[in-house]
């Protein structure tokens, strides 16, 4: 377990989260209380008691036994003010986590294929962001997944429909998420090119998290997309980790995520170390927080426990997660200057 001195640096270290799926930060009992607010009856078989649940989160057999339950729970999520009170939560709670910016993932397709309607999803979203950016000063963005489960037409689809809110800056980003069993990521190649049209700033893919080095080679290479969710199998391929350090593709790794899904047995079967020692960028994050046991400090604690890494090491892990932030200069000149203090006022003590 971490020191008392490690646990204050890693928390007073500003921290960005590119990596967050913010139906995964719907705790249980939220949960149960949107099931009652709205008379759902939750299936019982999956739904029976809190503790129950929490315990089935620990034994997830894989990616897509996890999804199973991550697609069900969404389901309590139906008013504007439901998906507020989930994003405003979540920054309420990654505040105390020494959080200061949160590129947000969410997947409309999930929603609007259940009736509810992509306004409702995107202005509650956005509606608890802002209150959580005016109480906590924490700066967010958010960016569309569509999911690799269902079709690419339904995926065109999802990306075309977000067209007036990539218009207005509300959605900065497309990513892709979900079942990557058999769904290379050649097959979306098209999905891509579509959110290129469409105005798309920012592009991302989860990629490499159960699926092989040669499709994260395939997302970086061929689709022409440089940040990588998850991407820890790239580390099985020497030759393509010297490519993507060259190129600066940037990695959003989830190391209680990835033990919770059983790519590794423990965090210190991360390819963290090799990732710095072959000079890639990457930032840590929670992925689904209250599924897979912690919020973005607990991420960077169990890498503290794992490898014990130095101050210069956790500064350099910082810097990059700032300098890989899809947010302005101005933003990213306020946040170094953070970190330089905390170095600072760190300096001459252990951790
Ligand atoms: O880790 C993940 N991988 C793929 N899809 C997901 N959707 C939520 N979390 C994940
Ligand atoms: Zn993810």
């Amino acid at each position: 377990m971490c020191g008392e001195a490690a646990t204050a640096f890693l928390r007073a270290l500003p921290k960005c989260e590119h990596h967050l799926h913010i139906e995964g930060s719907l705790e249980p009992q939220m949960l149960f209380e949107l099931a009652d607010k709205h008379g759902m009856k939750l299936d019982e078989a999956m739904y029976s008691t809190i503790p129950a649940l929490e315990e089935r989160y620990r034994n997830f057999a894989n990616l897509d036994d996890f999804l199973a339950y991550f697609n069900k729970a969404m389901d309590v999520l139906i008013d504007e003010s439901d998906f507020a009170a989930l994003a405003h939560a979540y920054l309420k709670r990654v505040h105390s986590d020494g959080l200061v910016h949160a590129e947000v993932f969410f997947d409309p397709q999930a929603h609007t294929g259940r009736g509810i309607a992509l306004d409702v999803v995107v202005r509650g979203l956005k509606k608890g962001l802002a209150q959580g950016e005016e109480e906590f000063g924490i700066t967010t963005e958010l960016i569309m997944c569509f999911v690799k489960h269902l079709s690419v037409e339904s995926a065109q689809q999802a990306v075309v429909e977000m067209q007036p809110y990539v218009a207005s800056g509300d959605v900065i980003g497309l990513g892709a998420d979900s079942s990557e069993k058999d769904n290379p990521p050649s097959k979306f190649a098209s999905v891509y090119d579509t959110a290129r049209e469409v105005g798309f700033p920012r592009l991302t893919m989860h990629s490499g998290e159960e699926g092989p080095a040669s499709w994260v080679r395939q997302t970086v290479f061929d689709l022409g997309i440089n940040r990588v969710d998850h991407g820890v199998h790239a580390a099985d391929d020497d030759e393509l980790l010297d490519e993507l350090a060259a190129r600066g593709t940037f990695f959003t790794l989830c190391p209680l995520s990835n033990v919770r899904l059983r790519v590794h047995t423990s965090v210190s079967e991360s390819p963290i170390p090799k990732f710095l020692e072959k000079g890639i960028k990457f930032s840590l994050n929670s992925d689904d927080p209250a599924y897979f046991g912690g919020y973005v400090l607990d991420n960077y604690l169990a890498v503290h426990d794992a490898f014990g890494f130095d101050k210069a090491t956790w500064r350099r892990i910082a810097q990059n997660g700032i300098d890989g932030s899809w947010c302005s200069d101005e933003r990213k000149a306020a946040m170094s200057a953070r970190l330089d203090k905390v170095l600072s006022e760190w300096e001459g003590k252990e951790i």
